[in-house]
């Protein structure tokens, strides 16, 4: 049985409190410039430090995407680093789109780095699987041990995605469902939500079965990438746990804080609360 601070309980009483949308940090060139800041470190760090106003209190999850710091070498990570703290010290629960996935002994060392002790630890990280589920292994213990949770790519937005994702494996099943059903077993034992979450892609046509996943789905495609609420409800259903993940449709509302905040509310009531 998962502890009550478990990430999945966490998460669950965090989309009670605020609504289920997730906001990603996804600072683009395009977007500093957009903003009037420059591209450079101390314009991504003002980047951040306004989402980490406009948003910290007021959202289910932020979604920092790692690339968009990674690009500015150790002084990005920093910048990093430093937002992941504040909005997690504002109790805001922080995933980081990591998308980490490796050879047993490696993802060890990612487990530790995104789930463990170390400096850039968030409250969840997403991973991809296509190395192969179980190699995830060690991620998944840290996550358990920690209170942390994990979101595995399961059918991702992207077209190219199709030709590794949909097609059958051994038992007739596409591997998206593999995906899927493999993170349903690793929160069998646990009564509510579990800390075992998968991402499809919003804008995914042939979603695979998520009804005994009884955990987080992340759905990630809203705005920019072509989908709406039309989409995610028809893929949320009256499943527990989604979370409509929007990126570059928010952000363009800025640098203003509160319009930023307006253009959360707005998008945010667009689906309503889903079910937790
Ligand atoms: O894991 C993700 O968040 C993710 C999975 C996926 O299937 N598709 C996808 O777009 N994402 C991420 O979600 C964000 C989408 O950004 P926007 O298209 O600007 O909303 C980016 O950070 C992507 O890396």
């Amino acid at each position: 049985m998962e502890p009550t601070d478990a990430f999945g309980a966490r998460l669950r009483a965090a989309l009670h409190r605020h609504g289920s949308l997730c906001v990603g940090i996804d600072p683009h060139p395009q977007l500093l410039a957009a903003w009037g800041l420059t591209d450079d470190v101390a314009g991504l760090a003002a980047f951040a430090d306004i989402c980490v106003e406009a948003f910290a209190g007021r959202v289910a999850l932020v979604k920092p995407q790692v690339a968009f710091f990674e690009a500015y070498g150790a002084a990005g990570l920093a910048v990093l680093e430093r937002t992941v703290a504040a909005l997690r010290a504002a109790d805001t629960l922080v995933l980081a789109d990591a998308k980490r996935g490796d050879i047993g002994s490696t993802m060890a060392a990612y487990a530790r780095a995104w789930l463990g002790d170390g400096p850039l630890v968030a409250d969840a990280v997403t991973l991809s699987p296509y190395l192969g589920f179980d190699a995830l292994a060690p991620a998944l213990q840290v996550a358990r041990a920690r209170g942390r949770g994990v979101f595995v790519l399961a059918a991702t937005s992207n077209p190219e995605a199709i030709a590794v994702q949909q097609a059958v494996v051994g038992a007739g099943c596409t591997v998206a469902q593999s995906i899927v059903d493999a993170a349903a077993a690793r929160n069998a034992d646990t009564a509510t939500l579990g800390s075992i979450g998968v991402v499809v892609g919003a804008t995914v046509s042939d979603a695979p079965d998520l009804h005994a996943l009884n955990g987080p789905i992340l759905l990630p495609g809203v705005g920019y990438q072509g989908a709406g609420p039309a989409e995610v409800r028809r893929l949320a259903g009256d499943l527990p746990g989604v979370l409509p993940s929007v990126s570059r449709e928010l952000l363009r509302a800025g640098p203003g804080v509160s319009q930023l905040q307006a253009a959360a509310d707005r998008i945010g009531a667009a689906f309503g609360f889903l079910p937790t």
